[in-house]
């Protein structure tokens, strides 16, 4: 199956019993946009008792979400992923619309949705860590360290973010972030209201990022002075909802199925 969130787009890989040895290079091939299918990821959609990592959330969550980055490499959390995720379970029938609990290397997500419209995830408490720097073209540009399950580091950088190139992955401090980072480009453009470019670790630039949403809805707060409050993110593929509480965040947005099909080349 195909599918996206505000064009952040995945090829879902269903596989109850986990018999796919998904390398590395598979998945890569998967989502190239010339040799294979062409995605930012895939959601390898497997039964929570049957991976040995993710076996002790078994009891709570049916479902865990696999999330591989179009390189390949593993991510402990996404946010339109999820969406998505949810939104194949209901529509295959292997889920009830509701409430629905999905568990994901960042631990169990609960995804709310009916059996049409927009899906909303409760993403947890988004965390700052710190402050740091990242390097583009040559230019600094300061940010905030904020963990959504998987690391950000969203730069409020008060201009219009089209003009930047983000072709290249951004230089980043690697003693903060060992394992890489997803960096956002943030500038608010109103009341709660921000447009936001993500480069994805794993990935390169894609055209939504709904942890990198959370993320940056966090950091245009902090610059405010505001912890809590309902957030517009507008991203190159359409606009996210983030909801800041007290305790946890919500990510609200589309969540669409394209396609099914057969890879012949497995
Ligand atoms: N697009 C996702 C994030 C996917 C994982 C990310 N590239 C990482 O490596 O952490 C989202 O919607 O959150």
């Amino acid at each position: 199956m195909k599918g996206h969130g505000t064009e952040n787009d995945f090829v879902i890989l269903p596989d109850p019993d986990n018999e796919l040895d998904l390398s590395a290079s598979i998945v890569e091939t998967l989502c190239e946009r010339r040799r294979g299918i062409g995605a930012d990821g895939v959601l390898h959609v497997v039964r929570t008792k049957t991976v040995p990592e993710a076996a002790a959330m078994a009891d709570e969550a049916e479902w865990f979400m696999d999330y591989r980055n179009a390189d390949g490499g593993l991510a402990e959390m996404c946010g339109n992923g999820v969406r998505v995720f949810a939104r194949y379970l209901v529509d295959a029938g292997l889920a009830e619309p509701g409430e629905l609990p999905i568990a994901t290397r960042g631990g169990v997500r609960r995804v709310r949705l009916a059996r049409e419209g927009d899906v909303t995830v409760d993403m947890g408490p988004a965390r700052i860590l710190g402050e740091s720097v990242a390097t583009l073209g040559g230019n600094e540009y300061s940010g905030l360290h904020v963990e959504v399950g998987n690391p950000h580091l969203a730069c409020v950088i008060g201009d219009p973010v089209g003009q930047v190139d983000l072709s290249h992955q951004p230089g980043f401090d690697t003693s903060r972030f060992p394992q890489g980072v997803n960096v956002e480009l943030v500038n608010p453009v109103g009341p709660r209201r921000a447009v936001m470019r993500v480069y994805e670790r794993g990935s390169g630039e894609t055209r939504s990022c709904g942890t990198g949403a959370v993320a940056s809805a966090v950091a245009a707060a902090h610059l405010a002075g505001e912890t809590t409050g309902t957030w517009t993110v507008e991203v190159p593929g359409g606009a996210l909802t983030v909801e800041l509480g007290e305790e946890t965040t919500y990510l609200s947005g589309p969540a669409v199925l394209v396609a099914s099909g057969e890879w012949l080349l497995a």
